[in-house]
C-alpha cells in the first residue's frame, strides 16, 4: 500500500510530450525524503520533458504528478514554490541583477507582495550562497558569470528557497569536476541530513553511482521501474539503452575509448598489475597499436581497462601464484611480439612469474620500460 504522505513525488500512468507528440507513457515513480534519484538516458530520451512535467511547466498528456500527496494540479504557483525548487538550464534572469539578487529572487514564496526580505531571509540567502561557496560572486552582475558560476548561484537561489524538494536539470553540465562533484556532495548531504528529496538528471553513470538512492532510466518513450544504481547502470542496460558496447565498465561507471584494433595480432605485450599498466594500454590506444597485457587476474586493478583495450590479456586465478599454464601462454604470447613493456608492477609471490618474463624479453633484446 502507498503511503502517499511520505512522498514528495510521485507519478502515476504519466504520458507527457509536445502537442500531439507522445514523448513519455506510462511513467511512474515515487521519490521519498531524503531520497536522491538520477535520472538518466540517452540524447534525446525525454529526461528534461519529465522534469518540466513533473514541475508543472509542461501539461500532462495522461496521468497525474503527485507533490506530497496532493495533484500539482491543486497547488498555485507560491505554495508549489514553498514546497519545490527548480534547477533549470534555460531559466532565463533579469539582465541587470547581481548574483546576490538572484540569489534572492529565491525566497519569494516567503516575503509579502512586496518582495521584501526580512532577516531570516537575508540570513536564508547567505547561507545557501555559502554553501555553493559563491559569497564571492555576491555583487558581480549575474549576466558576467561563467556558466560553472551560474550554475552555482542558481542552486544557490533554489536552496535558498528552502525547498522539501528539488528538481534539476543536468546541473552537472557546465560544472569543473571539483564543482561538479561538490554539487552533488551537497544534494547528498541536505537529502540524509534534512530529508531533501532529489530528482536530478547526470549524463555520468559515475556520478549517479556515487550520489544516487535510485536510478530511473529513460530509453525508448518509458521510464524503466527505478533501481540502484548499480543495477540500473548495469553493462547490460548501458549497452541496451545507450548501444554503448563493451566499452563500459560498471563499477567505475566510465568507459574506455573503443577499440579499433580487432583481429589485429597483438604488436606489444605489456607486462603489468596492480594498476600500473593503464596509463601503457591508453597510451598504446592512442597509437593505435595492437597489444596483451598480463599476468594478472580479474581481481587486478589492471583488468577492467586491459580486457577493454587489449587484444590479449593473459590471466591467471585470482589472490595464486601465477599457474605453469598461465605463465606457458605468456611465454608464447612474448614469443611472438615485438616488444615487452614493463609497466613497472608491484611485485609479490603472487606474480613473481613476471620476473622470469622479463628476463625472458630482456635477453631476447625486446624489452622496453614504460
Ligand atoms: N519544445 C519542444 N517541442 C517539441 N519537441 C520537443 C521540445 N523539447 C524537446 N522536444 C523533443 O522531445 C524529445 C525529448 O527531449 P528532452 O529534451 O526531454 O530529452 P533529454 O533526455 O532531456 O535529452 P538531452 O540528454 O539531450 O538533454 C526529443 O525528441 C526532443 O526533440
Amino acid at each position: 500500500m502507498r503511503n502517499k504522505q511520505r512522498e514528495k513525488l510521485a507519478a502515476e500512468g504519466v504520458k507527457t510530450g509536445y502537442g500531439a507528440r507522445v514523448v513519455l507513457s506510462e511513467v511512474a515513480f515515487e521519490l521519498h525524503p531524503g531520497e536522491v534519484m538520477a535520472l538518466l538516458g540517452p540524447n534525446g530520451a525525454g529526461k528534461s520533458t519529465l522534469l518540466k512535467s513533473a514541475a508543472g511547466q509542461l501539461a500532462l498528456q495522461g496521468g497525474s504528478i503527485y507533490l506530497e500527496g496532493k495533484d500539482l494540479q491543486a497547488y498555485s504557483g507560491r505554495e508549489r514554490a514553498a514546497c519545490m525548487a527548480l534547477l533549470f538550464t534555460e531559466r532565463r534572469e533579469p539582465e541587470f541583477a547581481t548574483a546576490r539578487e538572484v540569489v534572492e529572487a529565491g525566497r519569494y514564496p516567503y516575503t509579502g507582495r512586496f518582495g521584501t526580505l526580512r532577516e531570516q531571509d537575508h540570513a536564508a540567502v547567505a547561507r545557501a550562497m555559502a554553501y555553493v561557496c559563491t559569497e564571492e560572486l555576491r555583487e558581480r552582475p549575474f549576466a558576467e558569470l561563467s556558466d560553472g558560476q551560474r550554475q552555482r548561484v542558481l542552486l544557490a537561489r533554489a536552496l535558498a528557497q528552502e525547498p522539501r524538494l528539488i528538481l534539476l536539470d543536468e546541473p552537472t553540465a557546465f560544472l569543473d569536476l571539483r564543482h561538479k562533484i561538490e554539487l552533488l556532495g551537497l544534494l547528498r548531504d541536505f537529502a540524509t541530513r534534512e530529508g531533501l528529496a532529489v530528482l536530478v538528471s547526470l549524463h555520468e553513470p559515475d556520478l549517479a553511482l556515487k550520489c544516487a538512492d535510485r536510478v530511473l532510466l529513460v530509453a525508448d518513450g518509458k521510464v524503466l521501474p527505478p533501481a540502484a544504481p548499480e543495477e540500473a547502470l548495469s553493462e547490460e542496460n548501458m549497452r541496451r539503452i545507450y548501444g554503448l558496447g563493451a566499452t563500459y565498465d560498471a563499477l567505475s561507471g566510465s568507459a574506455e575509448l573503443p577499440r579499433r584494433t580487432e583481429g589485429t595480432p597483438p604488436d606489444t605485450l605489456v607486462l603489468a598489475g596492480g594498476g600500473s599498466g593503464i596509463p601503457v594500454y591508453r597510451r598504446l590506444r592512442r597509437e593505435g597499436t595492437s597489444f596483451a597485457a598480463g599476468i594478472f587476474s580479474p581481481a587486478d586493478l589492471d583488468y577492467p581497462v586491459a580486457i577493454r583495450l587489449a587484444e590479449k590479456v593473459i590471466e591467471t586465478a585470482p589472490y595464486e601464484p601465477v599457474s605453469a599454464p598461465d605463465l606457458q601462454a605468456a611465454k608464447a604470447c612474448l614469443s611472438k611480439v615485438r616488444r615487452v613493456i614493463w609497466a613497472e608492477p608491484p611485485l609479490g609471490s603472487g606474480n613473481a612469474a613476471l620476473l622470469a618474463l622479463r628476463e625472458l624479453a630482456e635477453s631476447k633484446g625486446i624489452l622496453e620500460q614504460k
